[in-house]
């Protein structure tokens, strides 16, 4: 195979990490139904696959079994560890030019100090990502499947042949065999839990804010689901990638846990030497009837407190690039973005990258935009601590991919729900600026719980 080096930057080789030789080999494939594929791999490698399917629905990530899981328990460097390990992995990637890039794909944590009360996210570190063993990429009309393999060993011919055929296994089985369950388990149970502490907290955060301590702070409240049954992952990703055809449909396996959502929150998109971005802040529901639904994003746009709370966003995002891009361009005012459920202000970024920027230092720069944190984001993070005292785990945080080429996306993980057999937690939260009222902030998350409530079958009217 000629060695074709990727052109990251070199970085000095972190001292512990091994030496290793990263394989990856990508053939065409017919058409195979992502959700099928991502099924069959439950036969492979349960409890480590992945899914993604962009906003714009022109590219579609499926990732079965972990060539490599790269974690951090550091937390606070959570963003610089996973960039220098994916690093040092990508120095050693031997590909062919027919080859698709290995993707890295993974969530953060929310928080790096995360709660000592014990939470539904004990089991995810401060960062989960893996380059999958088996590849799917749909774009641009073609399927691409790829075996990535990274080895300490000098004679791997074997073993990269076993993987060849578990590859044509699973192809077929995606092809033939696979129909995606799409049964949802009735609903046993809804809780919302500590509504009145909710409550309280938007009554305390507002008063903090007119008493000057902060300027902007999102607080969110959690539900908790039970079903009859266990729910497949695969048909809450059926359900979501049908019911929310404008937003970033993710999912992320850990063992017997799956994080999942559909969310219309771009945090940063790095292509071909361009990041675009979005201020996403400032939400109403949708109307019942076309009209209403109009008379509704007019009152939006013209709305003072939700003007303001998108501004913050704006302000901050467009720092950042003015930091990292070269030049950028940003519009003078918000647009409404309209998904299923909800319409929100929507300010797109875009900029030339810079000549040092990778996406992880967009990311580490972005996270969190005050559409998730604050303003000041230190003083904010503090009171979500005080306040909130939630556990949000990968909830608000960013969920995405990379390539050995310094492409790729993330986007906020919220409208999102973490699964464990037949429990769900859903994830809602608002921007609390200094006219906020805590009932309208609370009846704004029941808006933002009904991606999931509709994709896992719940009441959608709170
Ligand atoms: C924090 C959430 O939404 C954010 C993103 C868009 C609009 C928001 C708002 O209007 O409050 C929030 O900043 C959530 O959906 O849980
Ligand atoms: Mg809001």
């Amino acid at each position: 195979m000629n060695r074709k080096l990727t052109d990251l930057p070199s970085r000095e080789r972190t001292a512990a990490m091994p030496h290793v030789r990263f394989f990856t080999e990508t053939i065409e494939a017919g058409g195979i139904s992502p959700l099928s594929f991502f099924e069959a791999g439950a036969f492979i490698h349960d409890s480590h696959r992945f899914y993604w399917e962009n906003a714009s629905k022109t590219m579609t990530l499926v990732g079965i079994g972990h060539a490599l899981t790269l974690t951090d328990e550091t937390g606070t460097d959570r963003f610089d560890t996973i960039e220098s390990k994916w690093k040092h992995y990508c120095e050693a990637l031997i590909k062919e030019d027919k080859d698709m890039d290995p993707v890295l794909f993974g969530g953060f944590s929310f928080d790096e100090k995360r709660s000592s009360v014990p939470s539904e996210w004990e089991n995810f570190s401060n960062a989960l990502f893996a380059v999958p063993t088996f590849q799917l990429k749909i774009e641009n009309g073609k399927t691409l499947v790829a075996i990535n393999f990274i080895s300490e060993e000098s004679e791997t011919a074997l073993q990269f042949e076993a993987l060849r055929k578990q590859r044509d296994h699973l192809i077929h089985m995606a092809q033939v065999q696979e129909s995606i369950t799409i049964a949802k388990p009735a609903l046993t149970a809804m809780e919302e839990l500590r509504k009145e502490q909710y409550l309280k907290a938007v009554e305390q955060i507002t008063k903090k804010i007119q008493n000057g301590e902060a300027e902007k702070v999102v607080i969110a409240r959690k539900l908790a689901l039970q079903f009859e049954q266990p729910i497949s992952p695969a048909a809450a990703l059926h359900s979501v990638s049908n019911e929310q055809r404008d937003s970033y449909n993710f999912g992320l396996e850990n063992g017997t846990q799956f994080f999942f959502g559909a969310t219309p929150e771009r945090l940063i998109e790095i292509k071909d030497g361009q990041a675009f971005s979005a201020c996403v802040a400032g939400s109403i529901k949708r109307g019942s009837t076309a009209e209403q639904d109009k008379q509704f994003g007019d009152e939006l746009l013209d709305d003072k407190k939700n003007r303001e709370e998108h501004q913050y966003v704006v302000d901050m995002i467009t720092g950042v690039f003015d930091s990292l891009c070269a030049s950028y361009t940003t519009a003078t005012r918000p647009k409404l973005m309209k998904v299923r459920d909800i319409q929100h202000l929507h300010t797109p970024v875009q900029g030339q990258l810079g000549s040092e920027s990778s996406i992880f230092q967009f990311v580490k720069a972005l996270h969190p935009t005050p559409a998730l944190g604050g303003v000041p984001t230190t003083v904010a993070m503090e009171l979500i601590r005080q306040e909130e005292n939630l556990d949000r785990g990968y909830y608000a945080a960013p969920v995405g991919w990379t390539d050995a080429s310094g492409n790729g996306e993330f986007a906020v993980a919220i409208r999102s729900a973490l699964l464990e057999q037949d429990n769900a937690w859903l994830y809602a939260g608002g921007g609390i600026v200094a006219d906020s009222d805590p009932i309208q902030e609370y009846e704004e998350t029941w808006v933002k719980f009904r991606p999931m409530l509709r994709a896992l079958g719940g009441s959608l009217n709170g």
